[in-house]
């Protein structure tokens, strides 16, 4: 069993916000129970490596708890640091997280909220009281969307908004979770709420922002947002949480091509039509944000973090060892380019679950918050645009390979007809740079045996057999 953080640790990190000796308290005594429920739930990032200590960055009390005796949730809001082992070794390194964590507190719990129960409070001022997700708790989603739409701070907490939002709007979960926990208010906004939290502008907020003001309607634009000045003294705020838009009665490309690999049908203008819309979403970001040109010693760094990182996908998954050589030729010949080429901010984690097709008909591209497992300085970094398309062909080629029989044929003509709608609407096609577009979409399936290895064991042959195309030069 991992040990919590000794008291006098947890005392000195909590910082000058911590609005009561209680609240700390509370987080203590908690420590325990935490460190047993954190690495159970989708979004924790950190899953294989062994927790060692929990440290409050910041607790903010956004409803009171009601004093012992009386009845009511109270509601706190948590920035906690989770102490890790490192993959390499048994000590703490500076990579260990910071996750938010959003806790309903009652005396008892009742039964519809049991499966959100994170624990019993078993020593402090709050000994004895029920501690759970209060994101599942309907009234307390409605005190912290009552935050959202007329406070601007409490404590750390930093509230902003770009319209007016109206009251009284019913909460409920979205269903599945997966890197971030969302709500949907009244089926006319969504709060994404961030689980792992790091200080620096959040592009799920900043590129949705940008395209707004740019007049690209690709994008549902975020109407609220809430961010925490940084615990740790710096002074960059970390993004907390975003509203936007509900696309209601929309379907994700995903569900739609698995759709018509069920019926037999092809996704030829489906996927036309999700390349002019990638490469709008694309032109508009680049006249909206900085862009930059890749030289040949940017193009080699970039090579060379590509192979850096199938260097520690190889280590943490094993399987991918006897595909490495291979698969750094891939990553060899994009160094041996001789080309500049112009890099700009991307979606960074483009594919099918990423794009949602509206009742009016329309593609609509969510979640730009790059791949989660990624730094952010890396993800916020102008990249070439291919790597979205890149993204986007791997997952035709792992809707193909969900279906039974494996329909390869259907993947290629996928994957051609949204580079020829890519090429349309950006005037030039990602097949142009077949090295660039071959090493990004190697880099995408070391990181996708990485992410199932880690999230979806089950679903490691897919991008396996994507492996083995490509160590194989396909
Ligand atoms: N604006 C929206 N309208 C309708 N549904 C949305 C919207 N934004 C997100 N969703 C739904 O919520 C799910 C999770 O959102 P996403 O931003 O991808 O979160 P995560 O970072 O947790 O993957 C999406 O797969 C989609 O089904
Ligand atoms: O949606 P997220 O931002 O959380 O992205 C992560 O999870 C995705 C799976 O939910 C994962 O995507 C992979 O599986 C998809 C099918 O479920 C497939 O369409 C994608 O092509 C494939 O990469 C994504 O990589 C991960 O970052």
């Amino acid at each position: 069993m991992p040990k919590a953080a000794s008291a006098r640790s947890t005392a000195r990190a909590v910082r000058a916000h911590t609005p009561s000796a209680a609240a700390t308290a509370v987080v203590e005594s908690l420590a325990p129970l935490l460190l047993d429920w954190l690495p159970r739930q989708r979004w924790f990032a950190g899953k294989g490596r062994g927790l060692t200590g929990l440290v409050p960055m910041a607790v903010t009390e956004l409803l009171p708890p009601v004093p012992s005796g009386g009845e009511g949730p109270g509601l706190l809001h948590l920035l906690l640091r989770v102490e890790q082992h490192d993959e390499r070794g048994p000590e703490p390194t500076a990579a260990d997280d910071c996750y938010q964590l959003l806790l309903g507190v009652r005396t008892s719990l009742p039964q519809h909220l049991s499966s959100a129960l994170v624990g019993r409070a078993t020593g402090g001022p709050l000994a004895g009281r029920t501690v759970y997700d209060a994101l599942h708790d309907p009234y307390l989603a409605g005190v912290l969307m009552d935050r959202l739409r007329s406070v601007d701070a409490v404590g750390p907490l930093r509230f902003g908004r770009a319209g007016r939002i109206p009251a009284g709007l019913s909460p409920r979960p979205l269903g599945a979770e997966q890197s971030n926990t969302s709500l949907v208010y009244g089926d006319a906004y969504i709060l994404k709420i961030l689980r792992r939290v790091v200080p620096g502008p959040h592009p799920d907020l900043e590129l949705p922002r940008a395209l707004a003001a740019e007049g690209c309607e690709r994008v549902p634009a975020p109407v609220a947002w809430f961010e925490a000045e940084d615990p740790a003294g710096g002074a960059e705020r970390l993004t907390l949480g975003i509203l936007q838009p509900y696309l209601r009665g929309s379907t994700d490309g995903w569900q739609l091509a698995l759709a018509a690999l069920a019926d037999g049908r092809d996704f030829v203008p489906e996927a036309r039509d999700l390349g002019r819309a990638t490469a709008e979403v694309h032109l508009a970001l680049a006249a909206a944000l900085p862009t930059v040109t890749l030289d040949r010693a940017r193009t080699a760094e970039l090579a060379k973090a590509m192979s850096r990182r199938l260097a520690a996908a190889a280590q943490a998954v094993p399987a991918l060892q006897p595909y490495a050589p291979g698969l750094r030729a891939a990553f060899e010949a994009l160094r041996a380019t001789e080309r500049a080429r112009p890099a700009q901010r991307v979606h960074g984690d483009l594919h099918l679950g990423q794009i949602l097709h509206t009742p009016d008909g329309r593609w609509s591209v969510i979640d730009f918050e790059g791949e989660p497992a990624r730094p952010l300085a890396e993800r916020t970094r102008p990249q070439p645009p291919v790597r979205d398309v890149a993204g986007m062909l791997r997952s035709f080629d792992y809707a193909a390979r969900s279906h039974e029989p494996w329909r390869a044929d259907w993947a290629a003509r996928c994957r051609d007809a949204y580079c020829e709608g890519y090429a349309e609407a950006a005037g030039g096609d990602p097949r142009a740079e077949p090295e660039l577009l071959r090493a990004y979409e190697t880099d995408k399936a070391v990181y996708e045996v990485l992410y199932e290895a880690r999230h979806r064991p089950d679903w490691l042959p897919v991008p396996m057999a994507a492996i083995e195309r490509l160590a194989a030069g396909g």
